[in-house]
C-alpha cells in the first residue's frame, strides 16, 4: 500500500472521533513492534522520525525500513512524518526521501533552542506549507513552546527544547493567535503547548489542571473545531515501566507523565495526533535491563530484542485501543500524493477557519 498523508488520516480520525498515536522510530525493531500491534487491532499508523533518527539510521535506511513495513503489512495505512523539522531544508529533504508529512516547528528558531517570534513562525511555516502542498504532502505547525509549567523550562535532555526560562504565556498556546496562525499558514495540523514536555521528567506529581492545562485544548477546539490538534510530549511514563527499569539496575527518579485518560479527554476535544517516544524507549530499555540482569551470560542481541519488542508492542497496542485507532485501518482507502496535491490546489483542503469564527 502507498503511504498515507497525515492530512487524509487525521481527516478520517476527525470524522470518526478517534486519535492516532504518532510513534517515533529509529530502527527496524521499533517499526516491527508498532506494525505488529497495528495489524493485531486493525489500526492505521503514524511513524515519525526526528532529525536525530534520520542521522542515526540514515535517510535511505529509514525509507527502506518503512517501505519494507508497507510490503509486510499491506493492509495497514502508514504515514511517515518528520518530527520537529527545524527549517525548510529538513522538511523538503524529508519529502524527497518519501515522507508524506512534515512538522515545521517554527516555535523555535532553526537551532531548536531559541524561542522564535510569532512573525518568524508564521513566515517559515507558510513557506513550508506552500511547498509541501504543491506535492500533496501534509504539514504540522506548532504554536506555543513546549515546557514544564512547574519548572518554567523545557526538558534539557531532549534534542530540541527551548533554552532558558519560559513564562506561562509562552508555554500556553493563545487561542486567538491559534485562529490567526491556522488561517495564515494553512497547516493541516496544529501542535499546541499546554504544559507537556519531552522526555520522562514531565511532572513531579500526578498532573492536575495547574500543570497540565487541558483547558487550553478545549478553548482552541471551540474556536477551531475543524483543525486537527496535536499533543507533543504525551508519553504516560507508566509506573510499571519505571519499576521494571529500576528493579533491574536503573536509577530513574520517580516521575509522572500524561495520564492516558487526559489524552482521551483531549481526543474528545479535537486532538487527533498524540506524540509518543519516551514510553516506547522505556519499554525497550526495561527489557534490555531485565535480560542483562537475569541472564548475565547472554550475548545474543536477539535475546534482548525479542522481549523488548514484545513489551513495546503491548504498549503500542494499548494506545491504539484506548485512543480509538483500532478497527480503522480497513476503513481507509489511501489517496495518492498527486491527488492530494490537486485537492490542495483546488482549495478543497483550505482551513475552515471562517466558519469557526462565525460559529
Ligand atoms: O513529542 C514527542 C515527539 O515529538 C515525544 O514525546 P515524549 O517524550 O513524551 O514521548
Ligand atoms: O521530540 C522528539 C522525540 O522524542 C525524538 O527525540 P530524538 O530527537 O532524541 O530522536
Ligand atoms: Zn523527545
Ligand atoms: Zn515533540
Amino acid at each position: 500500500m502507498a503511504l498515507i498523508t497525515l492530512r487524509q488520516l487525521l481527516d478520517h480520525a476527525a470524522e470518526r472521533g478517534y486519535g492516532v498515536p504518532a510513534f517515533n522510530i529509529n530502527n527496524m525493531e521499533q517499526g516491527l513492534a508498532i506494525l505488529k500491534a497495528a495489524a493485531a487491532c486493525d489500526a492505521p499508523v503514524i511513524l515519525q522520525a526526528s532529525r536525530g533518527a534520520r542521522s542515526y539510521a540514515g535517510d535511505i535506511m529509514l525509507r527502506h525500513i518503512v517501505e519494507a513495513l508497507t510490503e509486510m503489512y499491506p493492509q495497514i495505512p502508514i504515514c511517515l512524518h518528520q518530527d520537529h523539522g527545524n527549517n525548510e531544508a529538513t522538511c523538503l529533504s524529508a519529502i524527497r526521501h518519501g515522507f508524506t508529512s512534515v512538522m515545521m516547528d517554527g516555535s523555535l528558531r532553526a537551532d531548536m533552542k531559541t524561542v522564535a517570534s510569532y512573525v518568524y513562525n508564521v513566515d517559515i511555516t507558510r513557506r513550508v506549507t506552500d511547498a509541501a502542498h504543491w506535492v500533496g504532502a501534509s504539514v504540522e505547525g506548532e504554536l506555543g513552546v513546549l515546557g514544564s509549567l512547574e519548572k518554567g523550562e523545557a526538558e534539557a535532555e531532549d534534542g530540541s527544547g527551548a533554552e532558558g526560562k519560559l513564562d506561562h504565556s509562552q508555554m500556553l498556546t493563545d487561542p486567538d493567535q491559534a485562529v490567526d496562525f491556522v488561517q495564515a499558514t494553512r497547516v493541516d495540523a496544529l501542535a499546541i503547548a499546554m504544559g507537556t514536555s519531552h522526555g520522562a521528567y514531565k511532572f513531579s506529581r500526578k498532573p492536575d489542571g495547574e500543570i497540565l492545562a487541558m483547558r487550553v485544548i478545549e478553548e482552541i477546539h471551540a474556536r477551531l473545531p475543524a483543525t486537527h490538534l496535536v499533543m507533543h510530549g504525551s508519553s504516560s511514563v507508566p509506573q510499571a515501566l519505571q519499576d521494571l527499569i529500576n528493579a533491574h539496575g536503573g536509577e530513574m527518579p520517580q516521575t509522572y507523565g500524561v495520564p492516558v485518560e487526559e489524552i482521551e479527554r483531549g481526543i474528545r476535544h479535537g486532538v487527533r495526533k498524540v506524540n509518543i517516544d519516551t514510553d516506547c524507549r522505556m519499554a525497550l530499555t526495561g527489557q534490555f535491563r531485565k535480560v542483562a540482569m537475569e541472564s548475565p551470560k547472554e550475548f545474543d542481541p536477539r535475546k534482548f530484542m525479542i522481549p523488548a519488542m514484545k513489551e513495546m508492542e503491548a504498549l503500542v497496542r494499548d494506545r491504539f485501543e484506548r485512543f480509538g485507532t483500532a478497527g480503522n485501518a480497513s476503513k481507509i482507502t489511501v489517496i495518492p500524493l498527486d491527488d492530494m496535491a490537486k485537492r490542495y490546489a483546488s482549495g478543497a483542503l483550505d482551513p475552515a477557519v471562517a466558519t469557526a469564527k462565525a460559529a
